[in-house]
């Protein structure tokens, strides 16, 4: 074993650890690479461990074994954006609660962790940033919101045919939505019924990405039927705030998440990164590290 696997493999039981300590709520270890059998030997860790995954199959096998794990997509984001999609992706599923502290363990993409960060769920991960604004409310459905916050993701990672592409995506309050927008260009989706137009079908999924090329929002329902494409937000409130350097595709998130009770996820086409808004304001931001040309 070389002196760097094995630091490595030292740096793990120290964090294993840390995470056994009675004030650790939960182990959010954020790897493809599960932790050896042995070194979770009589570990108190080993109840607290949540893994965060790249593959869906790793998900299973380890599900399959009566452990905890969730599925991030396999984008190379910073260690501090791993953690934070790994975090709202924990907390849309219920396994995280207010109040609770969690050990996260994160690396590069492929590469063994190396970083290891306390986070208090209600606490502040980063300057513009409170994991409690991820909190949406029991009117919307977290399956359906961590759909499409791990979507985004991917249109601000792959664009469209090697373009960089942005959109919005409003989720929630569809009446007042659709009340405070008019229609663009096609709704491709006007004419299918609602069962083959919900976002929680990867079929569907896919055609938003592909849509995403088309000017305008997306209106989702809360319970994931896309109702429109290709919508101009025509909300307006002078007294919403978005950070210098965001033009009018943001403006316009904040303004309908503002005047109504939804919530917008905006893909930047300049950077490719992603910001969730509501009431008017960013509850988070995940910026991409890489882009896929
Ligand atoms: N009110 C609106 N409703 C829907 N889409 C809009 C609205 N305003 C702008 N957009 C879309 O945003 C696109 C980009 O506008 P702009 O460059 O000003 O936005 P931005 O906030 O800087 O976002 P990006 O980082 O994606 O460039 C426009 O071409 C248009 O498709």
């Amino acid at each position: 074993m070389s002196d760097a696997s094995k630091f490595d493999r030292e740096f793990l039981r120290a964090a294993l650890s840390l995470a056994g300590k009675g004030d650790v709520d939960h182990f959010l270890y954020i790897s493809d690479v599960p932790i050896p059998p042995e070194d979770l030997r009589r570990q108190l860790a080993k109840r607290k461990l949540v893994y965060a995954v790249t593959s869906p199959r790793i998900a299973e096998e380890l599900l399959a074994t009566k452990q905890k794990a969730l599925v991030i997509p396999a984008y190379d984001y910073s260690r501090t954006e791993r953690v934070k999609v790994a975090l709202v992706s924990a907390l849309s599923q219920g396994a995280f609660k207010e109040g609770d502290l969690v050990l996260c363990m994160t690396g590069k993409l492929g590469r063994s962790p190396d970083t290891l960060m306390q986070m208090r769920i209600g606490g502040s991960l980063d300057d513009r940033l409170t994991i409690e604004g991820v909190k949406l409310g029991d009117e919307f459905n977290s399956q359906v919101v961590d759909a499409l916050i791990q979507l985004a993701l991917q249109v601000g990672q792959e664009g469209f045919e090697g373009h960089p592409i942005g959109t919005i995506i409003t989720i929630g309050d569809h009446t007042s939505v659709m009340e405070k927008s008019r229609q663009m260009t096609i709704n491709p989706f006007q004419g299918l019924s609602e069962a083959e137009r919900n976002v929680l079908d990867p079929k569907i999924r896919e055609a938003i990405k592909n849509f995403s090329v088309l000017d305008g929002s997306f209106v989702i329902r809360e319970d994931g039927v896309v109702l429109a494409a290709g919508r101009y937000l025509s909300a307006s409130d002078e007294m919403v705030k978005i950070p210098l350097g965001l033009g009018a595709r943001h403006a316009a998130a904040a303004s309908i998440t503002s005047t109504t009770k939804c919530i917008a996820l905006v893909v930047s086409q300049t950077s490719g990164a992603v910001r969730l808004f509501k009431g008017g304001n960013i509850v988070l931001e995940l910026h991409q590290t890489a882009r896929r040309t």
